[in-house]
Formats: C-alpha cells, structure tokens, sequence
C-alpha cells in the first residue's frame, strides 16, 4: 500500500503553492509524511538552489521549512479531529509567522531532512517547529505560526 503526502490529499483548487503545490509543475513539490509524532520531508536541492557554489540558498530552506509547516499543521489539525487528511470539508492553514535560524551551511548534493514536531495546537491556530538535517546533522531550524485559512483566500 501507498502511503500518499499530506500535500498529495489538498484538493485540487489548494495544489497551486510553489511550495508544496501538486499541481505546479515548476514548484518544489515537497511531500510530507507522519513518522510517528514527527512529520517527516525529504528534499534534493537543485543546482539552481545554490546560494553560493556548494552551498544550499536559505531562501529555499526557508521555503521548505513553511510549507512542511502548513502541510504538518493541517495533517496535526486532521488528527485531532479524528479525520482522515483530505475529508471535506477541508482543513487549511497558511503561515502567520515564519522564523528561521540557520545554524550551519547547507551542503549541496545532499538530501535534506525535515523533520517537525507539534508544538501548540489549538481551533485556529499549530506551531510546529521544524529541523532540517543535511548528513545527520542540523543546518537550519525553524519555527512556524500557522493559522486557519480565512474564507476570503479560498480561490474561487
Ligand atoms: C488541507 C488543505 C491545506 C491547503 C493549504 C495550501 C496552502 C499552502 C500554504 C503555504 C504556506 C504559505 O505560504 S501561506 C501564504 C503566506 N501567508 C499569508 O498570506 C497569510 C496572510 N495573513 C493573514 O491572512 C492573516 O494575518 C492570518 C490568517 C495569518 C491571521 O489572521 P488574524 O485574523 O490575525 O488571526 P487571529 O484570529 O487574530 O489569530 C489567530 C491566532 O493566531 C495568532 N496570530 C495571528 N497572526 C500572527 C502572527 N503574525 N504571528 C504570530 N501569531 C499570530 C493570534 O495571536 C491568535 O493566537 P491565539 O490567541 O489563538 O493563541
């Protein structure tokens, strides 16, 4: 059996992100999982990516961190309300807040792990914290505010 991403059970109308949008085709596509209490990403940066020659750009790690944060918050939201991910009607969040430290250079031709955790998670709003490991060890580490979606961005 195939486990599908948290990204892969948005509905159609939600696949646009550049982040983490099944359906662009010239976004990141990054795929989240459940690894116990842990979300789990795994991402190979290209080398269009680099910041400077073998070294990864902070703003994609930033990027991976966000949308591994959205997707963790929707998949945690589903899970407290004892619901499959993807049942109607949908659960979305979008970033309130995004702060990211990076704690050490990002090798490039590495993939890189994301690993998050859960860290509040109330009606409206989950903050997940997210590290992100090239090699084993820790190169960034972020923290993210995700808020439900207000109606108003729903597309139309
Ligand atoms: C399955 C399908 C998935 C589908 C999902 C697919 C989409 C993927 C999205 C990818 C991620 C993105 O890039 S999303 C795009 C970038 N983000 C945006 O454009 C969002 C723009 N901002 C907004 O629309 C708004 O400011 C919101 C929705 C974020 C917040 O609205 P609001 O009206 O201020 O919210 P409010 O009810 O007052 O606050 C709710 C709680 O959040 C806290 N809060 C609010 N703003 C902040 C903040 N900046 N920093 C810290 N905390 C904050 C409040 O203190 C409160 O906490 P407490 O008192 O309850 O403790």
């Amino acid at each position: 059996m195939t486990t599908l991403a948290f990204q892969d059970l948005y509905p159609d109308e939600l696949g646009h992100c550049y982040g983490c949008g099944k359906n662009n085709d010239h976004g990141l596509q990054i795929k989240s999982f459940w690894e116990g209490k842990e979300t789990v990403a795994h991402f190979e940066p290209r080398p269009e990516h680099t910041a400077l020659p073998g070294y990864v750009y902070g703003g994609l790690i930033a990027s991976l961190i966000d949308c591994h944060g959205t997707g963790s918050a929707a998949a945690a939201a589903y899970k407290a309300n004892g619901r499959d991910m993807g049942s109607e009607p949908a659960l979305r969040f979008v970033t309130a807040n995004l702060n990211v430290d990076f704690l050490a250079p990002t090798p490039m031709g590495e993939t890189l792990e994301l690993r998050g955790k859960i860290k509040e998670i109330k009606e409206k709003k989950v903050i997940v914290e997210i590290t992100v490991f090239a090699k084993g060890k820790a190169c960034a580490k972020g923290s993210i505010v995700c808020v439900k979606m207000p109606a108003s961005m729903m597309p139309s």
